[in-house]
């Protein structure tokens, strides 16, 4: 989380700590009013204490004088229209108010004074500590698509996003995609990202997945960095990814604040909150194939997009219909994972260090000794075939997953590895061997309680900095193969064993955050913080604050 800005002077910082004082006291005075009106007791009575969290600057959206409101039927109404007479001048203050379940809402407040002169200069006071905030941004670059999940990416944006943008002053330049990777190309060639503070993608992990490509993309070309080469240290994006969660599976959103509530992360956006994120880079043969932020799966998550990706006109539940499939076909796959355990981590994946808002395993720096590896002897030993540190395990496997991030989403709210981090610049890799039905079932329904879905005699998970996979079965080389985009429908059958094996039994395909690889042997390597969202991570539920001394309605006199 940035701090706020250094350049706030002393006389300022004390107007912005009066402003909290001031704003604190009001809300609460003007709770308290409420409070005690529902109670019943005589409005002067402030006795009581005031449950509420107290409203900082950096989380109030904005303040505008107030728009009259003619309609004086209610009692309150009428009672704010006898106040409003009073105090003919007033102002409105929107602010985050933290609603259950890690939600976000808009709430108001509106102040009344008696002379214009303080009304206006009370809303140049807190409008230029607004301005102050240096991370809030000004100008979006949004692409929707209107076909991912519920297929309502559109009406979500335009009915619960753009009006918050507007009252916070950010001005957005929308372009809704006209086709599959429309939002990627226009980032990696036509956008002029000068212009803009931040992306935001309004759609699921593949339209996420889609902002990802073509801003990592675009900033190693724009920096002459070959992504090709698979252990390129790739240069980090400045510009900061927005998500209004409108997918299937929205898990990036529900990991990095807590919930995929579309209000909710737009107020995450318009406060600018900043969050860094690991991203996995995987190439194949030294050809670069695509980034990964969630969920690499091969086998079983694998074996489900396969299959739902011919179901996608049953939106979300294409998942749980070819979840069950799979389940039912329970295949396993034989092969070679090798992997660079990540030595001197603060945490590992079964120590219940769940990543949250300010995680310090994401600040603690890795040793110089992991940063020694891309300059070391054993890295120049692995590029030769011998790898030293590098832990080697054959076996057969109904899943293998790396998960660097915990991957919690609506379907399974602790994720695939609940310890995992978001910005630690590890992956958990997680190996689930053959085993039978009812055990793979124990395992995959312990992702829905609160039970170790890693305390199975046939599941290991490690946290890792890189890993390979190498399949038993060499895949097939044809010509399509090596088009880009993958194919969805799997390989031409050909094997070394048998001519007529049936090819989709031994070869399994990599599921990358919801896109299939067009190639089963791969080497993966994390890049640490590669990315910032507007996001601050999943704040810890705090109880309301409570405020213990009464407070009085006090004259707005800024000092
Ligand atoms: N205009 C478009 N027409 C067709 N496909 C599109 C369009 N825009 C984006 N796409 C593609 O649609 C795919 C799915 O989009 P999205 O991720 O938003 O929905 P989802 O798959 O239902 O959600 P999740 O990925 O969370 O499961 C993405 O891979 C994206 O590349
Ligand atoms: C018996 C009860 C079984 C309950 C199963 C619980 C297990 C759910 C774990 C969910 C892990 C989601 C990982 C997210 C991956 C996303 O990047 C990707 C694109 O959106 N989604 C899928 O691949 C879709 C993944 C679909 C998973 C089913
Ligand atoms: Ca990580």
């Amino acid at each position: 989380m940035e701090k706020q800005p250094r350049l706030l002077s002393s006389k300022l910082v004390h107007k912005q700590r009066q402003v909290e004082v001031v704003l604190n006291s009001r809300i609460l005075a003007w709770k308290e009013i409420e409070s005690s009106r529902k109670r019943g007791s005589g409005l002067n009575d402030t006795s009581g204490t005031a449950h509420s969290r107290g409203v900082q600057v950096c989380e109030i959206l904005a303040v505008q004088k107030t728009e009259e409101d003619e309609s004086t039927n209610t009692r309150s109404q009428k009672k704010a229209k006898q106040y409003s007479l009073l105090y003919a001048h007033s102002f409105t203050v929107f602010y985050v108010k933290r609603t259950r379940q890690h939600q976000w809402r808009c709430s108001e407040v509106t102040f009344h004074c008696a002379s214009q002169g303080l009304c206006e200069q009370w809303i140049q006071v807190i409008a230029e500590q607004l301005s102050l905030l240096a991370n809030r941004p000004k100008s979006l670059l949004v692409y929707i698509n209107p076909y991912g999940g519920k297929q309502c990416g559109q009406s979500i944006y335009e009915q619960k996003v753009a009006p918050l943008f507007h009252r916070a002053c950010i001005s957005a330049d929308v372009i809704v995609t006209e086709y599959a990777n429309h939002a990627r190309d226009h980032l990696k060639t036509e956008a002029n990202l000068d212009k803009y503070d931040g992306v935001v993608c309004v759609g699921g992990d593949g339209m996420f997945s889609e902002i990802l490509h073509g801003l990592v993309s675009r900033t190693q070309t724009d920096h002459g960095v070959d992504q090709n080469q698979p252990d390129a240290v790739l240069v980090p994006c400045s510009l900061h990814i927005g998500i209004i969660p409108a997918g299937s599976t929205d898990c990036i959103c529900f990991a990095t604040i807590g919930t995929n509530d579309p209000v909710t992360s737009a107020l995450h956006i318009i406060v600018g909150d900043s969050q860094p994120m690991d991203v996995c880079s995987v190439h194949h043969n030294n050809v670069f194939l695509r980034y990964s932020v969630s969920l690499l799966g091969y086998g079983f998550y694998g074996d489900v997009l396969t299959d739902s990706e011919r179901k996608r006109w049953l939106g979300p539940a294409r998942y749980d219909l070819s979840g069950v499939k799979t389940f039912l076909s329970h295949n396993f796959y034989e092969g070679t994972v090798s992997f660079l355990p990540a030595e001197d981590t603060m945490g590992n994946p079964r120590d219940k260090l769940r990543c949250r808002s300010g995680c310090h395993v994401c600040q603690h720096k890795p040793s110089s000794k992991d940063n020694q590896w891309e300059m070391s002897e054993e890295k120049e030993k692995f590029d030769k075939g011998d790898s030293s540190d590098w832990n080697v395990i054959h076996g057969k496997f109904i899943a293998i997953n790396a998960a660097s991030m915990s991957c919690a989403c609506p379907r399974s709210p602790k994720g695939l590895s609940p310890s995992a981090h978001l910005a630690d610049g590890t992956a958990d890799l997680i190996l689930v061997r053959k085993c039978s039905r009812l055990d793979f079932f124990r395992h995959l329904l312990r992702h829905t309680n609160k039970d170790d879905q890693f305390d199975h005699s046939f599941v290991e998970v490690h946290r890792v900095r890189k890993f390979r996979f190498q399949p038993q079965h060499q895949e097939p080389v044809s010509l399509e193969d090596l088009s880009e985009t993958p194919k969805k429908t799997g390989f031409s059958p050909m094997c070394s064993a048998q001519t007529n094996c049936n090819y989709s039994s031994i070869h399994s395909s990599w599921n990358c955050d919801g896109e299939i690889l067009p190639h089963t042997a791969i080497q993966v390597s994390v890049q640490c913080q590669l990315i910032r969202l507007f996001a601050r991570g999943i704040e810890e539920q705090q109880p309301h604050c409570v405020f213990e001394d009464p407070c009085t309605l006090q004259a707005l006199e800024p000092h």
